[in-house]
């Protein structure tokens, strides 16, 4: 059985870099690992790609052919990709026997939201290869900095999640970094919990820009909570303490830890029913499970740190 992760998010929230050190850990921790570049804007890569969408079409030409700008050129890549998926089976054929596979999806949010192209490449490997897969998908952690960002983070990660109905994990990626744009309004754990909406009415109230589109951002915020699906959880991809936290969730999420057992309940049941060590602890690593309060605690300001 194949399994994997889909890398998606926005531009610049961190995929290319999440693969290299995603790959760097599996390899890392005894997994055999392949990265495969779906994102045809990638010009440098800092990973060693297993599948690269540049030997089957590129967008520079593309756009040059076809007279169109990045974002439609994505598209065309897409499409392009979905019509030459055999393309795509036999390049994956060789890895699929012992490898676990990791996706660089392009940044284009619409791709995620809008658009079947990507959709139907990933239900392909979803119910015709019987791959797997897990969504990762990254938002920067800088935007729970503005209410307004913070709810259209929601919003994105929502319907990507309705989008693809897939396993999926929503992150924010360079957590190190969260408060980089000024000190946050609320503990990490209401950003990533997303348990009650309406405290950050207080803040758009105070916020002239959010003025106008208060009562939208009001029922968009009943939206969210309406459906109950999002969450985060935290990433800073140079702490592997953090990535590993992170790789359990998926593992559980794409049943990689069930695969093993065959035909035990007994086993399946106190897998699907713990908090998840299962055989990480085997490699000699210095690995710790972080709480929240202790990301919070080590790259938020606390309030007697301004004293
Ligand atoms: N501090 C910090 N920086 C990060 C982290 N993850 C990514 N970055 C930086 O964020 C920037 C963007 O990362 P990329 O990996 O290129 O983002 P991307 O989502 O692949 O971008 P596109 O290909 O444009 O969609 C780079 O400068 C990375 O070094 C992190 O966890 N912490």
């Amino acid at each position: 059985m194949v399994f994997g992760q889909l890398v998606i998010g926005p531009p610049g929230s961190g995929k290319t870099t999440y693969c290299n050190g995603m790959s760097q850990f599996l390899q890392l921790i005894g997994r055999k690992t392949a990265v495969i570049n779906l994102d045809p804007a990638n010009d440098q890569l800092p990973y060693e790609c297993a599948v690269n969408i540049e030997e089957l079409i590129k967008l520079e030409d593309v756009m040059a052919q076809y007279d169109l700008g990045p974002n439609g050129g994505l598209v065309f890549c897409m499409d392009y990709l979905e019509k030459n998926i055999d393309w795509l089976k036999d390049k994956l054929e060789p890895l699929m026997k012992d490898h676990y596979l990791l996706f660089d999806f392009p940044g284009q949010v619409e791709l995620f939201t809008l658009h079947n192209n990507a959709k139907n490449v990933i239900l392909e490997m979803v119910n015709k290869w019987d791959f797997r897969l897990t969504a990762v998908h990254l938002v920067d952690a800088h935007l729970c900095s503005e209410p307004g960002m913070y709810v259209s983070a929601l919003l994105m990660s929502l319907s990507a999640m309705l989008h693809l109905e897939l396993p999926h994990i929503n992150v924010l990626s360079k957590i190190d970094l969260i408060e980089s744009y000024g000190k946050l309004a609320f503990n990490l754990d209401f950003y990533t919990d997303v348990q009650d909406l309406s405290y950050l009415q207080h803040y758009l109230d105070k916020d002239i820009w959010s003025e106008k589109y208060r009562k939208l951002t009001e029922k968009l915020c009943e939206v969210i909570e309406d459906y109950s699906l999002v969450n985060f959880t935290t990433l800073n991809i140079q702490d592997k303490e953090s990535v590993m936290d992170i790789l359990k969730l998926i593992d559980k999420s794409n049943g990689y830890v069930f695969a093993g057992i065959e035909g035990n309940i007994t086993e399946f049941n106190k897998i699907a029913a713990a908090p998840l060590n299962w055989d990480y602890y085997r490699y000699p690593l210095p690995f710790f499970f972080i709480q929240l309060s202790a990301v919070q605690e080590k790259y938020m300001k606390d309030d007697e740190d301004d004293r």
